[in-house]
């Protein structure tokens, strides 16, 4: 026909068993409905009345907050990217990539890992002269900067030594660790790289302790002279350097060039807002149009290290497709971690919202944007709509990068002309944060990002690659994890009222699907009140003696029965689907009622307070390191609670309260002497929820009664908790 065939760079596919799941599904939503016919007609006429309305208005919740995890399922797609196709036919005609990486605090962050991370993405499989690796350090702490000249010397043999033996992963910490199990491959080779990164790892790891860079490295690099004026990590002028470079003839031992690297301090003041990450990443998009100007960006945090060399070209099938890559605008890979156990005490691990969640939002045409692990398009990040003429030829974008270099005389020029873009006063009276880059004012800078991108046009795409793109450190205690997603759930529901609210906005600009999917992650922080009053008034009126569910001779205690059993299994299953354990899905259920009762209330309440002008929200960062002894902890299982902090006073007090209750209970029929069966009769439902929030909350009576060691819970959690508790039973049950 002398028509080329068109072979497409990657493939989607459809999952199987929808119309099973669509049956299941509606015979649970026929249950739901008929819980609520129940509670409408059995409203008690006076005694109670309002505490049955409470109980309907909770389960209209979850009811309503199910039917949106609906969307979630229906429709699942996965990819499969074309890698060779892609090297057949661009050959080396492949674009540029600037890859950014941030980090924020050398004390939590330790400036080994952030090389680690560093140089884990130099060294993808990718020409280097196209590779552009950027280091936003909004600490601005000259410790990192040293590492990083370590790491811009180090690499001269990493890069070689990863490409020579074809080594995976290649962050040089990550790989020496898996040798123990790995038969090695060129010994005297590897056992000198091995020494070098030692040698490096010392360097820095000393310079990190010290919080100070060697005398003699400080007088050797002229860099460091701009930490002489430096006042505070709040207070300092832009810091950047290019410290390799093609103009300055970097290359490695072998005589390559190397990928272009750069360190940046965005200017700070304190009379201007940085809005944290998303300052630093509109500071580093505006820095790199300047020095490289890859249409490619790919974004990292400095925990996250690339497990996988192929990454950049997986993702690039996915933009460069002919047929439907136009329409990309981003390519998001799951998180994934490096740390989490087989049970995952935390939940951590997002199990199910990256294996079955996300590929359902894909099925809408958009994922979210998860702040790292992501590729971009640079024009997209920068604000542009999508229409007919965003197509890119690939082919050409080459020759237009190249004559960018071309315009600057030096290094140095670059460095003084890109320093002006990085300023606090460059965003003044522009579309900054606001059209134009990452969004501000939203602790989740990166989905509310994701969503306005889609609101204009785009979609997205989300690849989960058999080697895990990259790998990152998930908290190891419990009020870090409830801290890191409280400020989640804080920046979800800002999303919700925000200018770009799912509800209102996005209306008519994505598909209603879409639109479901992003309000059951952005009306998390509401959770928090059904499930408070669940996991409270039923018990309490146990310990009373009252019944608020269906006896078990009713006809009405099948659909409880039915959507609870059903509900429960299916949600296991599928965590068995994907690869948990029933232990980690019962850990998972744990953190399920964690995170409802004290990160969605404390974010929630945090929100409004804001709303009312009260506080600002700020964007605590993770720690991503643990003393010795609490990491041995996580890897038995132990939950490491934490500081004593409202969220886990709160967390002990319901658990002591269904203990009181449920115990009490207990006390009462065998000092009265009723007949127990009539109990469990009348309240089988009540005493089943009141066990299985005791059974749930053992670990918290072990961290306030039995355990010795430091990450059990703190004395005054124990003694607040339980007065606390007590006073609540006693009160109730004599007002009653
Ligand atoms: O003022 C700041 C604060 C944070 N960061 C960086 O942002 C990244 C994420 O911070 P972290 O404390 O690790 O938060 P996580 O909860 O692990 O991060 C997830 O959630 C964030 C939004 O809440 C996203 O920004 C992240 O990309 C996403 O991985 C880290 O590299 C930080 O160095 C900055 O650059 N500047
Ligand atoms: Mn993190």
């Amino acid at each position: 026909m002398g028509k080329e065939e068109y072979y497409p760079l990657f493939e989607t596919r459809r999952g199987k068993g929808r119309l099973m799941y669509i049956i299941f599904s509606f015979s649970l939503f026929v249950g739901i409905c008929s819980i609520w016919v129940y509670r409408v007609s059995y409203i008690p006429k006076k005694d109670g009345k309002w505490v049955w309305i409470g109980l309907l208005c909770a389960e209209l919740w979850f009811g309503f907050y199910w039917f949106l995890r609906q969307a979630l399922r229906w429709n699942p797609i996965f990819r499969q990217p074309f890698p060779e196709r892609l090297s057949q036919r661009y050959g080396n005609m492949l674009p540029k990539v600037d890859i950014f990486v941030c980090t924020a605090n050398p004390e939590i962050e330790p400036p080994i890992m952030v090389i680690n991370t560093v140089l884990s993405v130099m060294a993808y499989d990718y020409p280097t002269e196209k590779l552009s690796v950027y280091l936003s350090d909004d600490g601005g702490s000259d410790v990192t900067f040293y590492a990083l000249l370590e790491a811009s010397k180090f690499a001269k043999h990493w890069l070689p030594f990863c490409k020579r033996f074809k080594i995976e992963p290649r962050s040089p910490s990550a790989y020496f660790k898996t040798l123990a199990t790995y038969p090695n491959n060129d010994a005297k080779e590897l056992l000198a790289i091995k020494r070098m990164y030692q040698d490096m790892e010392s360097r820095v790891e000393n310079a990190s302790k010290l919080g100070k860079v060697p005398e003699e490295t400080y007088s050797k690099h002229k860099e460091f002279s701009e930490w002489g004026s430096y006042s505070s990590k709040r207070d300092h002028d832009t810091i950047l350097h290019i410290l390799l470079h093609r103009k300055d003839n970097a290359r490695d031992e072998d005589g390559l060039v190397m990928p272009t690297l750069v360190y940046l301090a965005r200017e700070k003041r304190p009379q201007f807002h940085h809005n944290f990450k998303a300052g630093a990443m509109n500071s580093l998009i505006r820095v790199s149009s300047m020095i490289s100007n890859g249409k490619i960006i790919l974004n990292v945090d400095c925990d996250m290290y690339s497990n996988n060399s192929q990454s950049i070209r997986d993702a690039l099938c996915f933009f460069m497709d002919e047929e439907k890559g136009h329409e990309i605008a981003f390519v998001q890979t799951p998180q994934g971690f490096e740390n989490i156990t087989k049970n995952d005490i935390y939940g951590g691990s997002l199990l199910v919202a990256y294996e079955v969640e996300f590929y359902g939002l894909d099925g809408f045409g958009g994922p979210l944007y998860i702040g790292t692990g992501c590729f971009h398009r640079r024009d997209v990040l920068c604000g542009r709509k999508y229409s007919d003429q965003c197509k890119i030829d690939w082919k050409n974008v080459n020759d237009e990068n190249i004559d960018h270099m071309i315009k600057v005389a030096s290094l140095q020029e670059l460095e003084e002309k890109s320093k002006t873009l990085a300023s606090c006063t460059y965003e003044e009276n522009t579309s900054w944060g606001k059209e134009m880059g990452l969004l501000y004012g939203c602790v989740v800078e990166d989905v509310i990002t994701g969503l306005s991108i889609l609101c204009k046009g785009w979609k997205s795409v989300f690849y989960n690659p058999t080697r895990k793109a990259f790998l990152g450190l998930s908290p190891t205690t419990l009020l870090e994890s409830l801290v890191q997603h409280k400020r989640w759930s804080e920046g979800e529901f800002q999303i919700v009222l925000s200018k770009f609210s799912p509800i209102w906005y996005a209306f008519g600009l994505i598909s209603p699907g879409l639109q479901m999917s992003y309000c059951y992650y952005n009306l998390w922080a509401l959770n928090s009140f059904p499930t408070l009053y669940y996991s409270i008034i039923p018990s309490l009126y146990l310990l009373k003696g009252i019944p608020l569910f269906p006896q078990i001779s009713s006809p009405w205690f099948i659909p409880f029965a039915y959507v609870i059993v059903g509900d429960s299994i299916y949600c296991l299953l599928e965590f068995l689907r994907v690869g948990g354990t029933i232990k980690g899905w019962w850990n998972e259920l744990r953190m399920w009622l964690y995170k409802r009762t004290s990160s969605y209330l404390f974010a929630f309440v945090d929100n409004m307070l804001k709303v009312f002008g009260f506080s600002n929200s700020n964007f605590i960062i993770s720690t991503k390191i643990a003393e010795e002894n609490v990491s041995q902890r996580y890897e038995k299982e132990i939950i490491e609670f934490g500081n004593s902090t409202p969220m886990l006073t709160l967390l002990a007090t319901l658990a002591m309260l269904n203990l009181f209750c449920l115990v009490g209970m207990l006390l009462k029929e065998v000092v009265l002497g009723k007949a127990s069966v009539t109990l469990f009769e009348t309240m089988l439902l009540q005493v089943l929820l009141s066990g299985v929030l005791v059974l749930i909350n053992i670990p918290i009576y072990q961290g306030l009664f039995l355990r010795r060691d430091k990450g059990r819970l703190p004395r005054s959690v124990a003694v607040t908790s339980t007065t606390l508790a007590l006073s609540v039973c006693v009160l109730y049950s004599a007002l009653g």
